[in-house]
């Protein structure tokens, strides 16, 4: 067993407990991957030729019924030629074919030997690595029935869709599993489910195909970037491997940073696995191993699962303290996140959550002050309000409207209103600060609002000339139109056009 300091020195260095630089795997990746392009050139070349073929045969029955004997003949030895040059090309393809399938056995057997040190690691390396106990007379996680069942199907697709019920049954109130097996996270990761708050991810229609197992009630989507720290990682197998922690521990340990959790399984058993740490650098904390029909194996997996985050704890205890019930999520930004709450009183607002007091306490009062001066602004609707979460403190508060985004296309189309809607601010003194378009929302009356005013300042020449450039910067302008930016840009009509011919070439 490695002491902590090991693993810790081990894991700052960053490979103790992520795949080793090999340059022998990556040797064999590369091989593999010119396989796979030497197959795709050799497919081409069999149809390209095959297309040949075709085309010679309609010319040759054309010439054939027009009585045209020697035409007719001249191209059925062209067609006899092209015909040995696809036979030719045909078994370069399976030669290709052959090779892609050596090159992949020998990447597999070589990243197999890397999973499974890196599983050999990761089991060690646990802070607490047990067993899961019966408790005779608790339930199990999944019935004899179920398993007997399960123990039938035999595609990983027929089983993960089977377990998407029991998977569900772990859950706690307001988390649902969602299915990710065939949609890349925007991290490139597929993990086969993921488990969030139901309002709180990114939900997808089913990919074509999808099996919807017995009551079609699955849902499908990605978690949102910026709620990454809000989830469990769930990955099934049909028949589990050593190696296949490796996967897991691939997942959480890059998850952001604090305590990750994820559940490896197959028909038979489970993996519990938790990390804890900095993104990429994390160490496997608890390891619990255990089976379906183990008594006691529902509880057990439960009580892992309900575990929440730090995020998940300030959300809810935000949420306890606004009394609002949360309608989803508006965002994220490198200060804080926004989601979308209602209660009777205040009906539809957005909730920031932050976590640190002196920023947001200055971001409320640049926007009360710009309320104040009739600006085109989201409008605060309660203090900055502290919540207690055990020795710390999370902050919030509450504003309206909840909005829509404004995509560069529609931000084009409405250029004058985007432009009058940052002149506004700047005519009543105020420089937003961070003038880009995702800091502008559009309310239920197609009006513009600019939120994230946590940067504003008093509008001199330079902090409107600045944002001026950012907002044009980020509606897609050529470097030669943010040259000509000067603080007096907006209230100039040439430039206003100037900038909605460049746009226009831009845009379409
Ligand atoms: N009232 C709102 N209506 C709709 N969406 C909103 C609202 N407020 C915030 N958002 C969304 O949440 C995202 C993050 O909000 P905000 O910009 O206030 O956070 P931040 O952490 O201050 O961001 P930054 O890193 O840009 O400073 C926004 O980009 C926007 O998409």
């Amino acid at each position: 067993m490695l002491t902590r300091c090991a693993k810790n020195a081990d894991s700052a260095a960053g490979a103790g407990f992520g795949w080793a630089n090999c340059k022998d795997l990556a040797a064999a990746r590369r091989a593999r991957d010119r396989a796979e392009s030497a197959v795709g050139r050799a497919d081409q070349a069999v149809t390209g030729l095959g297309d040949v073929v075709a085309a010679l045969q309609r010319q040759w029955l054309q010439e054939y019924n027009a009585n045209n004997g020697e035409k007719a003949d001249e191209i059925e030895t062209k067609m006899d030629e092209i015909e040995a040059k696809r036979e030719k090309a045909k078994k370069e393809l399976e030669e290709a074919k052959k090779k892609l399938k050596e090159a992949e056995q020998k990447y597999d057997a070589k990243a197999s030997v890397q999973a499974g040190s890196l599983a050999s690691k990761v089991r060690m390396a646990a802070e607490s690595s047990d067993t899961l106990q019966a408790r005779p007379g608790q339930a199990p996680a999944i019935s004899d029935v179920d398993l007997a069942e399960l123990s039938k199907l035999d595609t990983e697709e027929k089983f993960c869709a089977y377990m998407t019920r029991h998977l569900q049954a772990f859950c706690s109130d307001g988390y649902v599993v969602i299915n990710s097996e065939r949609l890349a996270w925007t991290t490139g990761w597929k993990p086969d489910f993921f488990i969030a708050h139901k309002k709180c991810y990114d939900a997808r229609k089913p990919p074509k195909g999808a099996r919807l197992g017995r009551n079609a009630a699955h849902k499908f989507g990605i978690p949102y970037p910026g709620l990454l720290d809000s989830l469990r990682v769930c990955e099934a197998k049909l028949d589990m491997k050593h190696s296949d922690l490796a996967e897991l521990w691939q997942y959480l340990n890059s998850l952001p940073d604090g305590e990750s959790r994820g559940m490896l399984f197959d028909k038979r058993s489970f993996i519990l696995l938790t990390a804890a740490g900095k993104c990429q650098q994390k160490f496997p904390t608890r390891l619990l191993e255990g089976e379906w029909r183990t008594e006691g194996s529902f509880d057990a997996v439960r009580a892992f699962l309900a575990v929440q985050s730090h995020s998940e704890r300030s959300l809810h205890a935000a949420l306890q303290h606004a009394s609002v019930q949360l309608l989803g999520f508006l965002g994220s930004g490198s200060f804080g996140r926004v989601f979308h709450v209602y209660n009777e009183t205040r009906g539809s607002c957005a909730m920031k959550l932050v976590n640190d007091e002196k920023l947001a306490r200055a971001e409320v009062a640049s926007l009360q002050q710009a309320v104040q001066q009739g600006c085109p602004v989201a409008q605060p609707i309660s203090e900055l309000e502290a919540v207690a979460l055990g020795n710390r403190h999370c902050f919030y508060y509450l504003s309206t409207p909840v909005g829509q985004k404004l995509s560069q296309t529609d931000a084009a189309t409405r250029l004058e209103d985007v432009l009058d809607c940052l002149h506004d601010l700047h005519t009543s003194g105020i420089a937003h600060g961070d003038a880009r378009l995702p800091n502008l929302i559009v309310n239920a009356d197609s009006e513009l609002l600019w939120i994230d005013c946590l940067h504003t300042g008093l509008a001199t020449c330079v902090t409107v000339q600045s944002d001026i450039e950012t907002l044009v910067r980020s509606l897609g302008a050529s470097a030669q139109l943010l040259a000509q930016i000067n603080a007096d840009s907006l209230s100039n009509q040439t430039f206003r056009e100037a900038l909605q011919r460049d746009l226009h070439a831009w845009t379409y």
